[in-house]
């Protein structure tokens, strides 16, 4: 995206404001008012204490902007290009699963908004409508699909050789999520989306799946089994190497030696990320862990990374601590419980908007510029 303040563009923020909350803690405050209280819960908690999920937050407060001025900003060019694709903004949409819990049909209406934005759409494994569903309705746009690994290794390989038939970009295999975190939300409620079958498109539609179905067995009862596979290793990721000509990124990775295996192992890409910190509490905030990762891997290698992103200057932190790209979560899945694909529009162009204003009030004009920024970290570290 390229925004000018000569076509007034950096003015829209004044002018354009609607019933839609503005800022991502009054959207969070809608939704929890909005949806039934398990179904908030299991969105906005974390695992354990909530430790890490606070701290995801806490780490962007740690890191000041140094800005810089006089440096003319009236043309500000928000696009990145990773892996020889170009991108409007360095924001895509993280993988979301079992979003039926909030709309009718949530995977076509953010597939729909990330492709008129031209940013990617990261489709969760555990999504109600398939792959190829979702391809069709949807044809263009950037599409990458992610991966949890599946008990059957046939349904991983299936899974994989079927995003790429149907044109998806990248796999993104998910290493955090081998169990469920502690999720003390869910257990007082007693929800599991997973239980209720929100997910379960990919698998039914999955021929290696429908293979390794026992008999008599309920298809859900199989997706869980399945999904829990605590023996994920190394020689998964190897072996998924050997048999997609796809870009494969790791998310969840936070430990600088886990990235440099990942290289190793020819992976294209990782996603520094510890799940919203859904999955282990206690663990590293992804900022925290970000600069010793750039480090480990290099200046060139794609990094990217989520948790805790929420404004503009969050995404101007992680770019110049080493992201290449960040991924947005819980604050679209509010979006969209609130106004549907409207609403869903409205929360990422939003973000697009701040990221604009920031990097111009920053002093960069452009993604590499913003790379280039100094940051403060605070005295107590
Ligand atoms: C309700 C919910 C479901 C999620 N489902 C998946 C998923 O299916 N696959 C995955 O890799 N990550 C999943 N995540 C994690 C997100 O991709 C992302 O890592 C996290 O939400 C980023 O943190 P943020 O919400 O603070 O932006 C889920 C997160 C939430 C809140
Ligand atoms: C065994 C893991 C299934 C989790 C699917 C959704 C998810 O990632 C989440 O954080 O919730």
């Amino acid at each position: 995206m390229t925004t000018s303040s000569k076509k007034g563009s950096f003015l829209e923020h004044i002018t354009i404001q609607d019933s839609f909350p503005i800022g991502t803690a009054q959207l969070e405050a809608a939704a929890k008012h909005a949806l039934p209280a398990e179904v908030f819960g299991h969105i906005r908690s974390g695992a354990g204490g909530e430790e890490t999920l606070r701290k995801n937050r806490e780490a962007f407060e740690k890191y000041s902007i140094i800005p810089r001025f006089l440096r003319n900003v009236s043309e500000v060019d928000t696009s990145i290009r990773i892996l020889g694709k170009e991108y409007a903004s360095p924001l895509m949409v993280a993988p979301i699963g079992h979003l039926k819990m909030v709309h009718e049909e949530p995977d076509f209406a953010i597939a729909n908004v990330a492709a008129s934005m031209n940013i990617p759409y990261i489709q969760s494994t555990v999504t109600a409508r398939s792959i190829e569903e979702v391809s069709e309705a949807v044809p263009h746009g950037p599409k990458w699909f992610q991966l949890y690994w599946s008990n059957n290794d046939a349904i991983s390989y299936s899974m994989a050789e079927r995003a790429e038939k149907a044109g998806y970009e990248a796999i993104v295999v998910t290493v955090d999520t081998m169990i469920l975190g502690w999720r003390e939300d869910d257990m007082r409620h007693q929800y599991s989306p997973l239980k209720k079958g929100y997910g379960k498109a990919n698998y039914v539609q999955d021929p290696a799946f429908q293979e390794g179905l026992k008999d008599g067995q309920d298809e859900v009862e199989s997706i869980i089994e399945n999904l829990h596979h605590p023996s994920l290793h190394w020689d998964n990721i190897t072996a998924l190497r050997q048999r997609t000509k796809l870009p494969i990124f790791l998310k969840g990775i936070l430990h600088p030696e886990d990235a440099k295996q990942a290289i190793k192992a020819g992976i294209d890409g990782i996603i520094v990320s510890n799940h919203g910190g859904r999955q282990m509490d206690g663990i590293i905030p992804s900022l925290e862990a970000l600069p010793a990762i750039r480090e480990a891997v290099g200046p060139d290698f794609p990094l990217l990374l989520d948790s805790g992103i929420r404004r503009g200057a969050d995404v101007i932190k992680a770019l110049a601590l080493g992201a290449d790209a960040i991924l947005f979560g819980r604050p679209y899945t509010y979006a969209l419980a609130l106004q549907g694909e409207a609403g869903v529009q409205k929360i990422f162009a939003n973000l697009a908007q701040e990221v604009a204003v920031s990097m111009a009030l920053s002093g960069a004009k452009t993604i590499e510029e913003v790379k280039q920024l100094t940051l403060k970290i605070a005295a107590d570290n």
